[in-house]
């Protein structure tokens, strides 16, 4: 289904606080079109997951607008604007509700009314993007994390929200199930017309997005493609984000005077795509023992 491109949120000049003390958000300006994919990007603490927040009302702005579909939003709309977007948060034990995966899937299908042969398809179908068919039995508390997270992705999908927004929905994933987790996003992306918000630490996530928008200290500091965000060591460093190993090979033979094609096919070369795919691996373990280390 082909969604022509309009502004579907706008946030002006917005400014949210928790408390008096701290302002988490300061003069945030946002537009975001129809079918677009955004990567939230940040230091931990820096406001992602607040911004994301105010885009169904669950928090409010001191000052300034958040429209979504074209409206402002008001306590009055905020339930059917809810209902057309999705959110998958970080921690999916907070969002279970049934005594099965399958049950839990149902009871947010129930609430569009859609006809029993309707939910049975959409579970069928969203169940196996997520390769999770085979859970529907199960308890969520008998599933692992990841499996959990998988379970919530599919629970909100099947809603088939038109905006999406996941609020660092892969973290838990092995390597594998993460890269399956992003080619679903990529499909619902291309096939849907969707539009996407991804809060996220994931070089990979952030690279497959058709924007980044990079906060620091609650403003934005870059809002751009990926490859110029990439680009810009100050933007980097500033908002903690650092070059993964293969962009960082890209850069070395680029700047060894090789061109793009030639460096494209020599990342596929057999002995190059493995070191490339244990770059990755370091990155990760490199990534966890940051997190250790900030516990
Ligand atoms: N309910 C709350 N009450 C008070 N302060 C809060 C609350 N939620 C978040 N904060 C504070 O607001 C700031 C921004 O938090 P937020 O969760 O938006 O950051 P984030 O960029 O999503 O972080 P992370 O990457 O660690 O998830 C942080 O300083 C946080 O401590």
């Amino acid at each position: 289904m082909e969604r022509e491109a309009a502004a579907v949120v706008e946030l002006r000049d917005i400014e949210f606080a928790y408390t008096k003390e701290d302002t988490v958000l300061k003069s945030v300006n946002l537009t975001v079109q129809q079918g677009e994919w955004i990567a939230v990007v940040g230091e931990s603490g820096c406001g992602k997951s607040t911004l994301v927040r105010l885009l169904n009302a669950l928090l409010q702005p001191q000052s300034g607008t958040v429209s979504v579909f074209g409206e402002k939003l008001t306590e009055h709309n905020a339930p059917l604007v809810r209902a057309r977007i999705g959110m998958v948060f970080q921690n999916p034990d907070n969002q279970f509700i049934g005594e099965t995966v399958e049950e839990d899937i149902a009871f947010g299908l129930e609430g569009l009314c859609l006809e029993r042969a309707e939910m049975e398809r959409r579970i069928e179908v969203y169940t196996g993007k997520l390769n999770i068919s085979s859970l529907l039995l199960k308890h969520p508390g008998e599933l692992s994390g990841g499996q959990k997270q998988r379970c919530a992705v599919a629970a909100c999908l099947s809603m088939e929200p038109e905006i999406v927004v996941f609020d660092e929905a892969t973290s838990m994933q092995d390597e594998r199930s993460r890269r399956e987790l992003l080619d679903v996003i990529r499909d619902m992306k291309e096939q849907g017309g969707y539009t996407i918000f991804s809060v996220t630490h994931d070089v990979d996530e952030m690279l497959a997005a058709d924007r980044i928008v990079a906060l620091q200290n609650g403003t934005i500091r870059a809002d751009c493609a990926p490859t110029s965000f990439f680009e810009n060591k100050e933007w980097l460093r500033d908002c903690g984000i650092e070059l993964p190993f293969r962009l960082r090979l890209e850069q070395q033979l680029k700047a060894r005077g090789i061109g793009q094609s030639e460096i494209s096919k020599k990342l596929q070369q057999p002995g190059v795509k493995q070191a490339v795919e244990g770059g990755r691996v370091r990155d990760r373990l490199d990534e966890s023992k940051r997190e250790e280390k900030i516990e």
